[in-house]
């Protein structure tokens, strides 16, 4: 399922909304700090807890939690930094009955929730507030954070002060984006959205797992999807997206090149030439391992197909606006995103959907934190994946499964999400100690658990 993702600004346009259809926000508020509540029970035993309330909504989810730990038999201590200044949250704090200490007496407890701040954030913590906090969430057994760690800043991952680690993150009505961006999302544990009955919908989404197209009784090798690889100065890393492209289910995949390809199944055909102008193609992929052969990038350009353009091959494209009229998916890392795109301002967000806009283009924007970004303005966030995807080679994988899952028939956004997915769902059954070699080989497995 693709869980939605809001800005603080979006988040608060939705509340609004909540509250003139109706619902107080006193309500939301209730149902927040319940769901929070709820989610304690539900991953955490029956340890002492330790709310630390600060004075927004943040803190008021804090209390209603309070207030619901306590009636299901949880020994709670509340410890606020500073009093309510908001009416929803001054109402939740009337609402507990428990006593509430000054935070700066608050003592390790084995369960820590911290309610200081959420998306309200405009600024890091003063010294001594972040200093005791990390200490509180470091020595809790289980720390937990209500909306996001107090520190991280909503719309873009900074953290504008340091934080701790959590295990869980509770949120609520839709994910922020510091939930999936670097830094933030690294300390985030486990995040958990609840529903409090707030209409979400967003063109910014986490990236769940795929519908892939369905197989055709009727179908063949060229309807099942053609993908033709061009193979450049390092065949190896095109042999490698070659066989991504065809363990992703594409009916067929060619690779053109002049040096034959040692260790290629033979199911996938190597030719000298590069007939492009062949209209069974689905997929055109370049890139991996190409070297410094602008003419193969050119080439591609003259097919009317669409094209995944990775690796070497996006230093090779000079103008991020030559690609307008193509129908072309990039897939970027850092390097290669500032190489092609230029230093620009703003977040990771801001800067896929520019690039994207730029080179009418749908760009995956690699990294612990990947995105998919789309020239209408969907961007896609990946779900956090394993951190031994950081090894050579996985990013030709990735491009090939791309090229394949878009000669299937996905759309070039949804095609590109669909990998994203299967890749790093393909890198946990592959495991820690994988090469890039062994997550070819997990594709399959990944596909059969859709
Ligand atoms: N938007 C929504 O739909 C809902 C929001 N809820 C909660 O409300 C939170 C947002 O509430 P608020 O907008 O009140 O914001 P916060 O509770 O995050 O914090 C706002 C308060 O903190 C102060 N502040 C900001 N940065 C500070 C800093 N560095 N040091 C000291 N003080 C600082 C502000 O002046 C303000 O008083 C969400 O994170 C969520 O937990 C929930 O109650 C449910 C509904
Ligand atoms: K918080």
């Amino acid at each position: 399922m693709a869980r939605p993702i809001l800005t603080a600004e979006q988040m608060r346009a939705a509340e609004r909304q909540a509250i003139a259809s109706g619902t107080p926000e006193t309500t939301l508020m209730e149902r927040a700090g319940q769901a929070l509540a709820e989610t304690v029970r539900l991953h955490v035993g029956p340890r002492d807890v330790l709310l630390l309330c600060g004075p927004g909504n943040n803190g008021g989810d804090g209390y209603v939690a309070a207030r619901h730990l306590a009636a299901m038999g949880y020994t709670v201590k509340v410890a606020a930094w500073a009093d309510p200044t908001s009416d929803a949250a001054r109402w939740a704090r009337s609402q507990w009955n428990g006593p509430v200490e000054p935070f700066a007496s608050a003592t390790e407890t084995p369960i820590v929730i911290d309610c200081l701040f959420g998306t309200g954030l405009s600024r890091g913590l003063e010294q001594s507030l972040f200093q005791r906090l990390m200490l509180l969430v470091d020595n809790a057994l289980v720390a937990i954070a209500c909306d996001l760690p107090s520190g991280v800043s909503s719309d873009d991952g900074a953290l504008l002060s340091p934080i701790g680690r959590y295990d869980l993150t509770v949120t609520f009505g839709a994910l922020k984006p510091a939930h999936r961006l670097m830094p933030a999302m690294a300390s985030m544990g486990r995040v958990v959205l609840a529903d409090i009955g707030i209409d979400a919908g967003s063109a910014w989404f986490e990236i769940g797992a795929p519908d892939l197209p369905p197989l055709e009784p009727a179908g063949h090798k060229y309807s099942r999807g053609l993908v033709h690889c061009l193979a450049g100065q390092m065949p190896g890393a095109i042999a490698l997206a070659a066989n991504a492209a065809a363990r992703s289910g594409a009916g067929y995949v060619r690779v053109s090149t002049s040096l034959p390809i040692d260790g290629l199944p033979s199911s996938i055909v190597q030719t000298g030439g590069a007939d492009l102008q062949d209209e069974r193609i689905g997929c055109i992929l370049v890139g991996p391992g190409l070297g410094d052969v602008p003419q193969v990038l050119t080439l591609a350009l003259t097919a009317p197909r669409p094209i995944v353009i990775d690796a070497d091959a996006i230093g090779l494209v000079g103008e991020p606006e030559r690609l307008q009229g193509h129908d072309t998916i990039l897939t970027p890392h850092e390097g290669e995103f500032r190489k092609l795109f230029g230093e620009s301002e703003g977040s990771k967000a801001e800067r896929a959907l520019e690039a994207a806009r730029r080179s009418q283009s749908v760009i995956v924007y690699k990294g612990p934190d990947t995105l998919v970004a789309s020239p209408v303005g969907s961007l896609a966030f990946a779900p956090p994946a394993p951190a031994w995807l950081a090894t050579a080679g996985t990013g030709d994988v990735l491009s090939g499964m791309i090229a394949a899952l878009r000669a299937r028939g996905l759309g070039p956004f949804d095609a590109a999400c669909a990998a994203v997915w299967l890749h790093g769902r393909a890198a946990e059954v592959a495991g820690s100690a994988m090469i890039a070699d062994d997550l070819v080989e997990a594709i399959p497995l990944a596909i059969a658990e859709l």
